[in-house]
């Protein structure tokens, strides 16, 4: 399926299917050990309520990790140009990942900038949003899904520079261990000018993060 077909009316999990490189997702192994964590925590898979639970929660996984063995930065390959040199921000693109040291989500929106290099090259913004999307959909912690992101920017638009901010509830911070709901996590990736310029820097934070 054409990349710009999906861009119009494509689901994300459809366009990571087009993306994809690696491995195909394995359902019959991933409904296996669904089925053996119910046994392991004292339920019984087989109940009326949980017999078509391990297909299904495999389902989510699936969809959940759609970014797995794909490139997500690829979505960025679509460019035109717009000889627009200023900078570029689009901010709360809502997110929701998957911790990777305990496998449930944290979720909040992030930020992303960028200024154009000297040819004015831009992308679609819904790529941008793609980006965000798809590097999401992995086993992720909130540093590297941040710094996924500004780098991909960085190689595929060759940017003056790139900022990516973003702020998420970690629900194995809320819903166990610490159990502290409504914490939240910022973290933020700045490349190139934001690097060395402290107003380039500034000016993007203060859109991005006013309220
Ligand atoms: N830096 C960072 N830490 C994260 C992220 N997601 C989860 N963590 C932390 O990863 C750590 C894992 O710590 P461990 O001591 O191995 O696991 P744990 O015993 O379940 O830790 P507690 O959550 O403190 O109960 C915890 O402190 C989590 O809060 C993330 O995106 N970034
Ligand atoms: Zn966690």
């Amino acid at each position: 399926m054409a990349l710009e077909q999906l861009d119009s009316n494509g689901s994300a999990g459809e366009f990571a299917e087009a993306l994809q490189t690696g491995n195909p997702f394995d359902q019959p192994r991933a409904e296996a050990a669904v089925r053996e964590l119910l046994l392991a925590v004292g339920e019984d898979p087989d109940r009326e309520g949980l017999k078509d639970t391990p297909a299904r929660v495999a389902r989510a996984y699936r969809e959940m990790f759609a970014g797995l063995f794909v490139e997500p930065a690829e979505v960025l390959n679509t460019t035109f140009d717009e000889g627009h040199q200023e900078l570029v921000l689009v901010r709360d693109i809502p997110l929701y990942s998957t911790c990777e040291h305990h496998l449930v989500a944290f979720h909040g929106v992030a930020h992303v900038g960028y200024i154009p290099g000297t040819t004015g090259r831009v992308t679609g913004l819904s790529k941008i949003a793609r980006v965000v999307d798809l590097y999401a959909k992995r086993p992720q912690v909130q540093e590297r899904l941040t710094s996924q992101i500004a780098d991909a920017l960085m190689r595929k638009l060759d940017p003056r520079g790139a900022i990516v901010v973003v702020e998420a509830e970690h629900l194995c911070m809320a819903m166990r261990g610490i159990r502290k709901p409504g914490a939240s996590t910022t973290t933020s990736a700045v490349r190139g000018l934001f690097q060395s310029s402290a107003a380039s820097r500034s000016e993007a934070l203060d859109l991005m993060l006013r309220k």
